[in-house]
């Protein structure tokens, strides 16, 4: 998976909506007039938990499913297999770890590659519109990857049926686990005395100005393109949530970042340290597994070396307690330059690779 903390840090802070090119000529949207999105509704919420939520009415994304639900399931390996996914020695499954997961349904062996995902599956900031005028507008305003990919996974799945994505999208998690949808007061009481609760509330406020950004300076300019009924914070914590949990950094394409359906149906595990890549041979993703699997047990990748609060922090889980040898916590030392053993102090934690 991407590795979101970077991500952000170099392409969704800086500021990115730059004044655009000249004007776009077009002003007429063919496609629209054959295309209707889906707008959020409003639901209110039954909740009692007084700590949740400043605000009754609760914004429910029309698509999707529920977290651990199998019922776009087969229909997304349908289309897959359609769209040219070769034959898999994995089905999607109900796990035990991760809810929904790959699980054996052969023996694989230790060292086989598996998936092979055509880049012709992939979603990239390349990806093309079905609302091509939308993209179009976004590229004029030079907007980076993550915002562009937030507001293009939004526009697919407001299409619903009409989307070319749309077995994928139907079979993503209408809520995925995320802390953008944790309340300051969860994060205070649950992420207290962790360095991970500042984190957190960074990359919220990182969100919710990356959709008031693009809000005011393009949305609003263009209401026909990006209609607030569906270009909503509501919209986008889920599109960033998505993101977050599922973009994939492929190394071998030059570092691209790429949403890759069924790979995405992969759950981490510390056991493991295989990870996803484009492989130029077979001209497609996979992973090179590095244990043996029977049928019926779930295939793992590795989301990376992280610690529990980065894995919390990204993909919304933390693993079973002492299952994550690479979990760590984060210690704030400070050396003032009056300490009398200022310059040996200096000497050691440089040499244990600690900056000052
Ligand atoms: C790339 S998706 C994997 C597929 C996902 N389980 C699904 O059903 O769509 C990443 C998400 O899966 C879940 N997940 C992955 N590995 C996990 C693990 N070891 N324990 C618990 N949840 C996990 C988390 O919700 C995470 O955000």
């Amino acid at each position: 998976m991407a590795e979101t903390t970077r991500i952000l840090h170099t392409t969704l802070i800086p500021s990115f909506l730059q004044k655009p090119s000249p004007p776009l000529k077009t002003t007429h949207f063919h496609s629209q007039t054959i295309l209707r999105r889906n707008p959020i509704r409003c639901s209110i919420s039954t909740s009692s938990d007084t700590t949740k939520s400043t605000t009754t009415d609760h914004l429910q994304i029309p698509w999707g499913c529920d977290v651990d639900s199998l019922e776009n399931a087969s229909a997304l390996q349908k289309w897959l297999s359609e769209s040219g996914l070769p034959p898999q020695k994995m089905g999607i499954e109900r796990v035990d770890i991760g809810e929904r997961g790959l699980v054996a349904l052969k023996n694989i062996r230790k060292g086989e590659k598996l998936l092979f995902v055509p880049p012709s599956l992939f979603i990239t900031a390349d990806s093309e519109w079905s609302f091509p005028e939308a993209g179009e507008v976004l590229k004029r305003y030079n907007v980076p990857d993550w915002p562009l990919l937030a507001t293009y996974l939004i526009s697919e799945a407001s299409l619903m049926k009409n989307s070319r994505w749309s077995n994928y999208i139907s079979a993503l998690p209408r809520q995925p686990y995320s802390l953008l949808y944790w309340t300051r007061s969860e994060l205070d009481r649950y992420l207290e005395a962790s360095q991970i609760r500042q984190r957190a509330i960074e990359r919220i406020n990182d969100v919710t100005g990356t959709y008031d950004d693009l809000r005011l300076k393009i949305f609003s300019k263009y209401p026909h393109l990006f209609p607030e009924e569906v270009f909503n914070m509501e919209s986008f914590k889920w599109s960033f949530g998505i993101l977050f949990s599922r973009l994939v950094r492929l190394p071998s394409m030059d570092g691209r970042v790429a949403l890759v359906p069924w790979a995405n149906m992969l759950n981490h595990s510390c056991e493991v340290e295989t990870f996803l890549d484009y492989d130029k041979s077979s001209q497609g993703v996979v992973f090179t597994t590095d244990r043996p699997y029977q049928p019926g047990e779930q295939v793992f990748i590795s989301y990376g070396k992280k610690s529990n609060g980065e894995l919390l922090l990204s993909y919304g889980f933390v693993p079973g307690e002492g299952t994550n040898p690479r979990d760590s916590v984060e210690l704030s030392l400070s050396l003032r330059k009056s300490d009398k053993c200022y310059k040996e102090k200096l000497e050691a934690l440089k040499k244990y690779g600690l900056s000052t």
